[in-house]
């Protein structure tokens, strides 16, 4: 299956606390020496545990899983399914083609169906050995070496302009100097700094935040064991909150963001994003609190029309039923866990992207991102 777990933390003399940093960032996956190493999420954060994908099959399945979360980072992580898969052909002295990788592309393709960045990734993987068909097979797999370099150092890249962007958008306000955020967008959900959470590291960094609430973000708990833990890990001052408590936080008017990352955004600025952002941006209407959208072009699916069209990830009822493999609900309780919901563009007042900040989105100044 090529999933082994080593029981050394990796040698690597990067790592800190166990795991890999590169420019003083957490790294969530690490492609080397022909092997994607992912740091396994669902142990986060008491246990540090790598898991070593060697093909296509093992990356499909730490994706599915949500080893490896968050819809950057498991674009990048299928670009290296899609070169691993690529290996593995060549390495049988089968034709390197596109028609002989789509099994591949389909087995990573099918892993989840709502963050549009994986099948971003995999196009562009596919237009690179296209484009690539001519020269010999050696050649080939540099080109799609390269280009999933690329679309890791990109992501880097969009994380580092849309943190600056989305931090010069709030004012420093002793009033309403916290923000709110849900789920996790950091280094943990993408290759770089992250989205949200990297706009919410520059603003601390510039001092123009007092803190972060942090939502737990049930049923999977991105929040207390992912965010809260990238926030701890910098000394930014955080309290984590029950998704529950979010509305009375927001009602004492101590919180001037909410900030967000996405998955899908459709082409008039619905945002597809982790469940529980649709009511966040209601409460955040209502009690006059601004709401942000940070996410990379690549999330954009300009050929969704509205959210209507999103396709709404369903999950294992075991993930609402259980916690840490304790049963809390009657056995067989019957279980609707989907994993996202739709954010209308309407409640959105900033998205934020690496090529430009669109107030107030819809169809055309979505469109016009892309100019
Ligand atoms: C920058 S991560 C974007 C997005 O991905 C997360 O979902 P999941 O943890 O299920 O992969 C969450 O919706 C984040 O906002």
């Amino acid at each position: 299956m090529g999933i082994n777990r080593p029981s050394e933390v990796d040698a690597d003399r990067s790592f800190h606390h166990g795991f890999i940093q590169e420019l003083g960032v957490l790294k969530a996956l690490k492609y080397k020496d022909n092997t994607l190493r992912v740091l396994d999420q669902r142990r986060l954060p008491n246990r540090v545990e790598w898991i070593c994908c060697t093909d296509a099959t093992c990356v499909a399945k730490v994706i599915r899983e949500m080893a490896v979360r968050g819809a950057p980072a498991i674009g990048v992580a299928a670009a290296y399914g899609y070169l691993l898969a690529a290996r593995s052909l060549a390495a049988r002295g089968e034709g390197l083609t596109v028609d002989a990788l789509q099994a591949g592309y389909r087995e990573l393709a099918a892993a989840r169906p709502t963050a549009v960045n994986l099948v971003w990734a995999l196009d562009r993987m596919v237009a690179c050995l296209r484009d690539a068909e001519p020269l010999p097979d050696a050649q080939r797999l540099d080109r799609l070496s390269d280009e999933a370099q690329s679309i890791e150092a990109r992501d880097v890249e969009a994380n580092l302009a849309m943190s600056q962007r989305g931090a010069a958008l709030i004012e420093r306000d002793r009033e309403c100097g916290w923000v709110l955020t849900h789920c996790n967008t950091g280094a943990l959900a993408t290759a770089g700094q992250g989205t949200a959470l990297g706009v919410i590291r520059d603003a601390w960094s510039a001092g123009r935040i007092e803190g972060v609430y942090v939502d737990e973000t049930r049923p999977w708990l991105q929040g207390s064991r992912l965010t809260a833990w990238e926030l701890q890990e910098e000394s930014i001052d955080y309290r984590l909150i029950c998704d529950g408590a979010a509305a009375s936080v927001l009602a004492t008017g101590r919180v001037g963001w909410v900030i967000v990352g996405a998955d899908r955004i459709a082409a008039n600025g619905d945002t597809a994003n982790k469940i529980g952002t649709y009511s966040l941006a209601v409460l955040a209407r209502h009690h006059g609190v601004k709401f942000m959208v940070v996410a990379p072009r690549s999330t954009i699916d300009r050929d969704c029309r509205d959210g209507s069209a999103i396709e709404i990830e369903q999950r294992p009822a075991v993930e609402v039923s259980e916690v840490g493999g304790q049963l809390l609900a009657p056995r067989g309780a019957s279980v609707y866990n989907p994993a996202f919901d739709v954010t209308p563009a309407g409640l959105i007042d900033a998205l934020v992207t690496e090529a430009g900040v669109v107030r107030h989105p819809d169809r055309d100044s979505i469109a016009r991102l892309f100019d």
